[in-house]
């Protein structure tokens, strides 16, 4: 037998079975496995690598003494821990878990621990597609009525009665046309009235760098970078009210974008300065706040402070709560001048960063260690812009320096006027009576000496005193809550009464106060002016 002959013969001799890897790799027809399905399905039969709990391989298809796995020699056994994301839950579980969450989070005082563990993703999808639309929202089930009835609000998209592309092209052009001649049209008409717009641009012109860009402070994008990294470090977040106008010194945007970007954060309300208002009017503030966010109470002295043994044990709460972290950090932010620097030291005991009464003394954040566990963020004052309706409004809330206003203090008068009770200023000032906002400034003028060359009264001057005054808590003032009026019109006297019996026991303050007039006007002008606190 020749060479060829005999390697001919042994190739016959090969099995042509259904299992033969000698196959090749192309084959005539579908039915027929291939020689990759055979080994594919050979590799399936071996018995997967087995690992001790060192990690070192113990049985299995192949050389199960090397522990490098040899291709093809094996195969990794199936894990169910693969499918753990896969878990699935029916639409009634899914909404029993909605229901509850969302309960939770209109609690202020729950809190949603280890939220990563939770699909909350799920929850805030839904809800966010709901809201606005935009996105596609799993969970709810759109009536007939919006889809297909006559009353359905969906809009067909306007594709107009074009047969084909053409004559849609050619109607675009149409358009652009028609557009085009309007604008050149409307550009020959300002043209003939430009010497007039001229003059108007001029005269805006004029106002943007006439404004007094200290009525700016807080809104800089320095300062709310800062409020950003803040925001980044921390755990908790104390948003410092001042406690005679709440809402004006709420910074809403800040909740919502906490809200919005980083939901596991907590936001604590804390109502500072409420030595200088009644205590009646903060306990209907933190009644009226609480609903939200859990609102503390609290008087930044170190001497004499209020609120201080709740916040601390708040914050340990917190600690608590993140028990696996080792420490963290809570972030005081708020208006300028709300007393954020002055928390710090009240809580250390000791001045450990700067507090001034004059808006913008913080300029950069800085940490402070609290406890081994707990450390304190100081974050510079900021506005947000949407949030400073009107330049009065702004410096009302202590946003500017007294000595940056510069001949338009006394535009700001006639709202602190609105404001605060005519039997204050008389009692602070010693005058009688005015007609108008210039007739008070005038009065207070001269009756304080603040005069110009040739006898004539210092208007602004005595405006900037005035508003230093108001400011410092030398003239007694408060914003009541909302719902103020209405709740004392619907709440049983029994109510009213438990409510003004849980007075704290440092407060200095007259509790049975029915209305607002009431509670204005009962407050003692002296208790006032002893409450103020001398930091220069
Ligand atoms: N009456 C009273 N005054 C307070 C209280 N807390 C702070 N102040 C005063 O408010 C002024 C401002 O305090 P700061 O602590 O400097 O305020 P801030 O929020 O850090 O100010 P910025 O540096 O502008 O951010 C100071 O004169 C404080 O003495 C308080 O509880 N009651």
């Amino acid at each position: 037998m020749t060479k060829a002959a005999a390697s001919t013969s042994v190739k016959q001799l090969v099995p042509k079975n259904s299992d033969d890897k000698n196959r090749p790799n192309k084959v005539p027809s579908n039915q027929i496995r291939s020689r990759s399905t055979i080994n594919r399905l050979r590799l399936y039969r071996k018995k997967a690598y087995q690992y001790n709990k060192h990690g070192k391989r113990v049985s299995g298809a192949g050389d199960y003494t090397s522990n490098i796995p040899q291709p093809g020699a094996g195969r990794t056994a199936p894990n169910r821990r693969w499918f753990g994301n896969s878990r699935v839950i029916d639409q009634q579980q899914l909404e029993k878990f909605r229901e509850s969450i969302q309960n939770v989070r209109q609690d202020p005082f729950s809190v949603i621990v280890k939220q990563k563990k939770l699909p909350l993703g799920l929850v805030d999808f839904d809800s966010a597609g709901e809201r606005d639309g935009s996105r596609l929202s799993l969970l709810r089930v759109e009536p007939f009525e919006e889809v297909f009835s006559q009353k359905k609000w969906r809009k067909r998209p306007r594709i107009g009665d074009f047969c084909d592309l053409k004559e849609y092209s050619e109607t675009v052009k149409r358009l652009r046309d028609k557009y085009e001649a309007s604008l050149t049209e409307k550009e020959t008409s300002i043209g003939e009235n430009s010497s007039e717009m001229n003059a108007s641009g001029k005269e805006d012109r004029e106002a943007v760098f006439d404004r007094n860009h200290a009525l700016d402070k807080g809104q800089s994008k320095r300062i709310w970078g800062e409020l950003f990294k803040v925001i980044d470090s921390s755990d908790v977040l104390l948003e410092v009210l001042d406690a005679r106008d709440p809402l004006g010194t709420r910074i809403s945007y800040v909740e919502k974008y906490i809200q919005r970007e980083c939901p596991h954060k907590h936001i604590v309300l804390l109502l500072n300065k409420c030595d200088l208002v009644p205590s009646s009017i903060t306990k209907h503030w933190i009644r009226y706040l609480s609903k939200e966010y859990p609102t503390v109470a609290f008087r930044a002295t170190i001497q004499k402070s209020f609120g201080k043994s709740t916040l601390i044990g708040l914050l340990r709460q917190f600690a608590n709560l993140h028990s696996d972290k080792k420490s963290i950090s809570v972030g005081i932010v708020g208006y300028p001048n709300v007393g954020k620097s002055s928390i710090i030291n009240t809580l250390r005991g000791k001045k450990v960063v700067n507090a001034a009464p004059i808006p913008g003394e913080t300029k950069v954040w800085q940490y402070v260690t609290l406890f081994r566990r707990v450390y304190l963020i100081d974050c510079p004052g900021i506005v947000h812009e949407s949030s400073a309706p009107d330049d009065a409004e702004l410096v009302l809330r202590g946003v500017v320096r007294m000595e940056s206003l510069r001949d338009e203090a006394a535009d700001y008068i006639p709202l602190l006027l609105d404001r605060v009770k005519k039997q204050h200023l008389k009692k602070i000032y010693g005058i009688s009576d005015w007609t108008d906002a210039n007739d008070f400034l005038e009065k207070t003028a001269r009756k304080t000496g603040k005069l110009l060359k040739g006898g004539e009264p210092d208007l602004n001057t005595s405006a900037k005193m005035i508003l230093y005054d108001y400011l410092r808590g030398k003239i007694p003032w408060f914003i009541v809550p909302p719902d103020y009026h209405s709740y004392h019109r619907e709440q049983p006297l029994a109510d009213k009464v438990s409510l003004e019996e849980e007075t704290p026991e440092d407060s200095t303050k007259d509790s049975a106060i029915d209305t607002e007039e009431e509670a204005q006007n009962n407050v003692s002008l002296e208790e006032y002016s002893s409450w103020v606190i001398d930091d220069e």
